[in-house]
């Protein structure tokens, strides 16, 4: 078969297991898109903007090796770079293709459309190689093979995203034919002195450790499921208590004996913040270290006797070893651990369990406790929830997941609104899971469009919409006019989305009798999205909000450095 540049890169996606690619057309991707049409089982899956588009293809990297998104030449890119730095902020692989312009006009001082309106056009990769690992031009087919599989392969091995740019008279040209992909997904390997070193100096830790306990944290999402799997093994293995960083609620299975909750400075579970302060050999695992994690710095943050794997280092006490990679360290070291759970075992007789939610008289009007109360019952083991950047987070946190369940946020980038978006690129790899958004009103104005999506392919996402009047989280942080927004009916948006033959529900709930009925019919509701709009008191939100926002607004009010 003889291959075009196009059919080139659509191979390279389906060899890695992509069946679907997220676009928006343009007249520089055109050719493009047609040629990637050709290749078998990659479907092309066409979004409302460039945005979202770059949000969808983060949401399908968060469930397969890969996302890709295909856009147009800057006016596509430059709404999809938001996207692009969101997935390096959250490490996910994601590919943004873009249509660039035809390779005759490159030094020919043409004026061309949708450019900035002079004839040098490199700004656009010169601005990709800032937010990407690796951002490649393409202008002549002979050079694309190679510089399309440099550019996946950085974005797998670095777990962060990569850009691509094609000539748009270059994308339907002859090329070679792709090779076996292992040259592609081959991974970099530990150094294996460091890694016998590690282990080494990890166990003489752990030797010396009355109460170990293992924090996890949100880099390990982009290290993949089985990874989250070794490092459940660890944890059983060494018998510690394991709290999970807010990032990474649902990464560690809560059903598990070990698992104490989520560590979050002063909103932790109860008793974990206390339990990780007066440990002595904190073993912390893809564990990030910034102002909202560690509400406003004033979480415990690593010092000399603690342990910091993250995917691509290793830091054990005051020693470094580079090069001692995630994946490579944990098995290693998982068999050589010795058990050690009298931490545990202390931390369990001191009784933490939440206590039993009462459910609210059913007319009375509805609470943020009794939604979450109702949200719980709807988790199964294969429930994936996204949360929403907002008071969302903080509710989140408290869901006990069964093992199965996923949760997915965003919470280094912060996005409002990435939900949506992700959630629909998520669902169109996983539509069988039940896939629930909790999103805020404020957030779903941004990119509300990508339900339109979801009903035009008949994927079955529970939306629930929490209508507070506002920017509530920004709120608890400082207030202000700037966080009253303009109501809209949320739930009869859907009809516009439906026109004449979507299968879209939205559902108003005001009270815990309409919202127990609006959840049974979205768990019943399989040909389409449910919108349940539930109307919560602009004053109703987590307490742990209130404690956050105030630490944070502080850090954020730190009077200038002198000098
Ligand atoms: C793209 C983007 N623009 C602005 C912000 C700042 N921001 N963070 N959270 C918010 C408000 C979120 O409001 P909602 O979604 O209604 O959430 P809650 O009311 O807190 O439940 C803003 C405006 C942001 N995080 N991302
Ligand atoms: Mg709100």
């Amino acid at each position: 078969m003889e291959y075009t540049v196009g059919q080139y890169l659509a191979t390279r996606l389906a060899q890695l297991g992509l069946n679907h690619v997220f676009a928006v057309a343009g007249d520089y991707n055109l050719t493009l898109l047609d040629e990637m049409a050709k290749v078998e089982d990659l479907e092309q899956v066409y979004c409302c903007n460039e945005l979202n588009c770059g949000f969808a293809g983060e949401g399908y990297a968060r469930s397969r090796v890969m996302g890709a998104a295909v856009v147009t030449f800057s006016v596509g890119a430059f709404s999809a770079f938001n996207a692009v730095g969101g997935a390096f902020a959250e490490n996910l692989p994601l590919l943004l293709v873009s249509g660039a312009p035809n390779n005759n006009d490159y030094g020919s001082g043409h004026i061309l459309h949708h450019t900035m309106g002079y004839s040098d056009y490199r700004y656009q990769l010169e601005m990709a190689k800032q937010i990407t690992c690796e951002a490649v031009s393409i202008a002549h087919a002979h050079e694309a093979p190679c510089l399309i599989d440099h550019a996946i392969r950085s974005a797998l091995r670095n777990r962060k995203p990569a850009y691509i740019e094609i000539s748009c008279n270059i994308a339907n040209q002859p090329c070679t034919e792709p090779g076996p992909i292992s040259s592609i997904t081959n991974s970099l390997i530990s150094d294996d002195e460091s890694l016998k070193a590690a282990a080494q100096a990890c166990l003489e830790a752990l030797e010396n450790a009355k109460n170990p306990v293992m924090i996890i944290g949100g880099k390990i999402r982009s290290a993949g499921c089985v990874i989250s799997k070794k490092i459940t093994q660890l944890g059983k293995q060494l018998g510690c208590p394991v709290a999970t960083m807010a990032q990474a609620k649902g990464l560690f299975p809560e059903e598990e004996p070990e698992y104490v909750g989520t560590y979050w400075g002063e909103i932790s579970s109860t008793g974990v913040e206390e339990l990780v302060r007066n440990s002595d050999c904190r073993i912390y695992i893809g564990a990030v270290f910034n102002d909202y994690s560690t509400v406003g710095w004033e979480c415990q943050l690593l010092d000399d006797h603690d342990i910091w794997i993250s995917t691509h280092h290793t830091r054990i006490g005051k020693k470094e070893f580079s090069g001692v990679y995630l994946k490579d360290f944990i098995p290693v070291l998982t068999p050589l651990v010795k058990k050690n759970s009298a931490y545990l075992e202390q931390f369990r007789a001191k009784n933490h369990a939440a206590k039993a939610v009462t459910i609210a008289e059913g007319q009375a009007p509805l609470t943020t406790v009794e939604l979450c109360r109702q949200i719980q019952g709807m988790i199964t083991g294969d429930t994936t929830l996204y949360l929403e950047t907002g008071d969302s987070w903080f509710h989140g946190m408290h869901f006990k997941l069964p093992n199965g369940a996923r949760v997915e946020s965003e919470m280094q980038w912060g996005h409002i609104g990435w939900s949506v978006p992700s959630m629909f690129g998520y669902a169109v790899s996983e539509p069988d899971r039940r896939n629930i958004i909790m999103v805020g009103d404020g957030s779903f104005q941004l990119t509300a469009q990508e339900v339109c999506q979801m009903i035009r392919r008949n994927l079955p996402v529970i939306i629930i919409l929490i209508n507070n009047a506002g920017y509530t989280i920004e709120v608890k942080i400082h207030d202000g006019p700037y966080n009253r927004i303009k109501n809209w009916d949320y739930a009869g948006l859907i009809d516009v989305f439906n026109a004449e033959d979507g299968k879209g529900l939205g559902i108003k709930a005001k009270n815990g009798a309409e919202l127990e009925k609006a959840v049974q019919t979205a768990l019943a509701h399989k040909d389409g999205p449910t919108l349940i709009e539930v109307e919560i008191d602009a004053q109703d939100c987590s307490p742990d909000l209130v404690v956050w926002g105030k630490k944070v607004a502080k850090a954020n009010g730190r009077a200038p450095r002198k000098g």
